[in-house]
């Protein structure tokens, strides 16, 4: 039995920022203990992200207490850490329905609250907007701060850069970036930033800072211009200059991100302060529940729990996951392969590179939120004769579009693309959905793209795959499919062929990855053909001509975008074979998909076997057909 959610009081008078700015100071602390129970509650009943949002109770009240929340804008990046932030603007009694349909999301979102000034999920995009926000204020006259919350995971990607490197010089620009310091990303941070970040924080630099910052910010305002030169100097003479301070920001810090009694003066001094500024706060991951600070990873977004337990290492699950499929795969082809090389853009455990990570460390590669630079080390690596394989999911390849294009596959480099969450997400919904890889895929000369129907097609075609000579991206979903026992040799299938998989009569339903299995069971009561057709480029043009020419009508289904996807591909090889057939296209509609159960969702849009039976008895030209007796 779940603990109910504790309340004490505090928290439930607050309904707006705007109450927590009337609070007395000295009961913000107490609020913050309640809000942090709150929080640790609610997430266990619902699931979600639990141990970066146990990391910003502090910075969230002391954010909505010191700036005018929503005039000010807070843009927060990945925005998996807002739970404290939407308790506080008016969603608390919401929460129970945290990333299900219909319910508050898990990220940010601009039609969900006023306060939610960005909608992000994808990471490092904070500084760039904030930037923007804080120049529309200067060009409008009006009176606003911005401020961008982004963590040292995010921070790690090239767009972060981008920004600092445009706003270091928009002197006019009220912009705060805040620097929330967990030491984390999803897994151990990676790269010299965190080990610069490192340097900041040793001693050198922290306790020098701490004092500076408490002496000498810390002193009234009357005093503060010469506080600011005393701490320009007093930095000087104990802290050479940081990186951000090159790039034109005040920097300040590092502070303890969870102690009130330091960030409130600090950001009400800096809010006064000229000029680009940026705050380093130093958090953990998990704060404040034992069992979160001790692995942060297992928190990061666990499903429902009961907090007085922990998390229990689940009895052994019945299927394997697609992405369990994949670390199988990759260790068993790295094992037979030594050039082989893993790449993961910070999302090691979502990917399934634990094991290869520990068996291939001297062959794995975790390059931190940096997509584009994944897909063009690889590029790279493939240039030497290695075999690069690039885990990443299908969102967030979007991120590097030009790299897979200009870098891979217009040198036809044989990089193989493990495209995980690929379809339909759910509970992190629109901004994580997997919808569009076919359609961005397809259009780009010398990449192939397999469907997996289930977990033993996605061993072996990620085998076929990495047999190739030019770019290959093997899609595959999130979670687990029809459980088929994996193949004991990496064989492989034929590349670009399909197969059928039931005889039936009239229409013919081409499944395109796992919405096989619900085709087959809707192909009972149509008494359909079904075709596994395992390849969306190249399509198996030998398999179509022959469906085409024993069927009246055909049936496309694919998780992913119609507009551009297989469904596509087909219609423009009947049109080229000059084979014009009836076609109806099952996908995803010309709409985001938002967030909610998975299963829920996909009967929702039609793509269960009841739903692909609905529309395939809709329709006319299926409709209209002779009944098979009489054909
Ligand atoms: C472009 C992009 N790539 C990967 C992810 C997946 N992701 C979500 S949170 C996270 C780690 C973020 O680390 P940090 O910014 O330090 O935040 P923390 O979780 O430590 O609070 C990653 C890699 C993402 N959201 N966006
Ligand atoms: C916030 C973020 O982008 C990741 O934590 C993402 O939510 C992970 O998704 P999975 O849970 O599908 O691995
Ligand atoms: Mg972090």
């Amino acid at each position: 039995m779940m603990n109910p959610t504790p309340m004490t009081g505090l928290l439930e008078t607050i309904h707006s920022p705007a109450d927590l700015r009337r609070l007395p100071r000295a009961q913000l602390r107490p609020l913050a203990d309640e809000l942090r129970q709150f929080l640790l509650h609610s997430v266990a009943q619902t699931g979600g992200h639990l141990s970066s949002n146990l990391g910003t109770v502090e910075l969230t009240v002391a954010l909505h207490y010191v700036f005018n929340t929503p005039h000010d804008r807070l843009v927060w990046d990945v925005g998996h850490q807002t739970y404290p932030h939407k308790i506080l603007t008016g969603r608390r009694e919401r929460m129970h329905t945290l990333r299900q349909w219909g319910g508050v999301s898990g990220f940010p979102v601009r039609t969900e609250s006023e306060y939610d000034t960005f909608g992000t999920a994808h990471s490092s995009t904070s500084i760039s907007a904030a930037l923007g926000m804080a120049v529309a204020a200067q060009q409008q006259g009006t009176d606003r701060h911005a401020v961008a919350v982004i963590g040292d995971g995010a921070m790690t990607a090239g767009m972060a850069f981008e920004a600092l490197n445009n706003a270091g010089v928009l002197e006019q620009a009220k912009l705060l970036v805040i620097l929330n310091d967990n030491d984390m990303s999803i897994s151990p941070p990676v790269g010299a930033l965190n080990r610069y970040l490192g340097q900041l924080l040793s001693g050198r630099f922290y306790s020098a800072a701490k004092q500076v910052g408490k002496q000498v910010l810390g002193v009234a305002p009357p005093l503060l211009e010469l506080a600011r030169r005393l701490e320009e100097g007093a930095k000087g003479l104990v802290l050479p200059i940081t990186l951000f301070e090159k790039f034109g920001f005040n920097y300040i810090g590092p502070i303890d991100g969870h102690d009130l009694d330091a960030l409130i003066p600090m950001l009400e001094n800096i809010r006064r302060l000229p000029g680009p500024q940026f705050l380093h706060v130093v958090t953990k991951k998990g704060q404040g529940y034992k069992l979160a600070e001790a692995d942060p990873i297992a928190y990061h977004g666990p499903g429902k729990f009961d907090p007085a337990v922990g998390l229990q290492s689940p009895a052994q699950a019945p299927r394997l996951t697609f992405s369990q499929v994949f670390g199988r795969w990759l260790c068993d082809m790295a094992a037979h392969d030594e050039r082989l090389v893993g790449i993961t853009p910070a999302m090691r455990e979502g990917s399934g590179m634990v094991e290869f990570h520990q068996r291939f460390p001297e062959r794995y590669h975790d390059v931190g939120i940096a997509e584009q630079h994944a897909v063009t080390f690889a590029a790279g690596l493939a240039c030497e004769g290695l075999k690069p394989v690039v885990a990443i999911y299908s969102t967030f390849l979007q991120r590097a579009y030009d790299q897979l294009i200009h870098d891979v596959a217009l040198q036809k480099l044989p990089v193989l693309f493990a495209l995980d969450r690929a379809g339909i997400v759910g509970a992190d919904g629109p901004t994580h959905a997997g919808a569009y890889d076919i359609p961005f895929l397809r259009c780009i000369p010398n990449v192939s793209i397999a469907c997996p129907a289930d977990e033993a097609e996605c061993y072996q075609l990620l085998c076929t795959a990495y047999q190739q000579a030019h770019p290959v991206a093997v899609r595959y979903p999130r979670g687990s499919g029809a459980g088929t026992p994996l193949p004991s040799d990496l064989q492989g299938l034929p590349f670009a062929q399909g197969e059928v998989r039931r005889r039936g009569q009239r229409v013919a339903l081409l499944a395109f990855g796992t919405l096989l299995y619900p085709a087959l069971q809707a192909a009972e009561r149509l008494n359909a053909t079904v075709a596994n057709m395992r390849w969306a480029k190249p399509l198996d043009r030998a398999l179509l001509r022959e469906l085409a020419q024993q069927h009246d009508c055909l049936v496309t289904l694919e998780e992913g975008a119609l507009a551009g996807g297989a469904g596509s591909a087909v219609l423009e090889a009947l049109q080229e074979e000059g084979l014009l057939r009836p076609v109806l296209r099952l996908g995803l509609p010309d709409r985001f998909i938002e967030h909610g159960d998975p299963h829920k969702l996909m009967t929702l849009l039609g793509l269960d076997a009841a739903g692909i039976e609905a529309s395939v008895h809709a329709w006319p030209a299926f409709a209209e057909l002779p009944a098979a007796s009489d054909a």
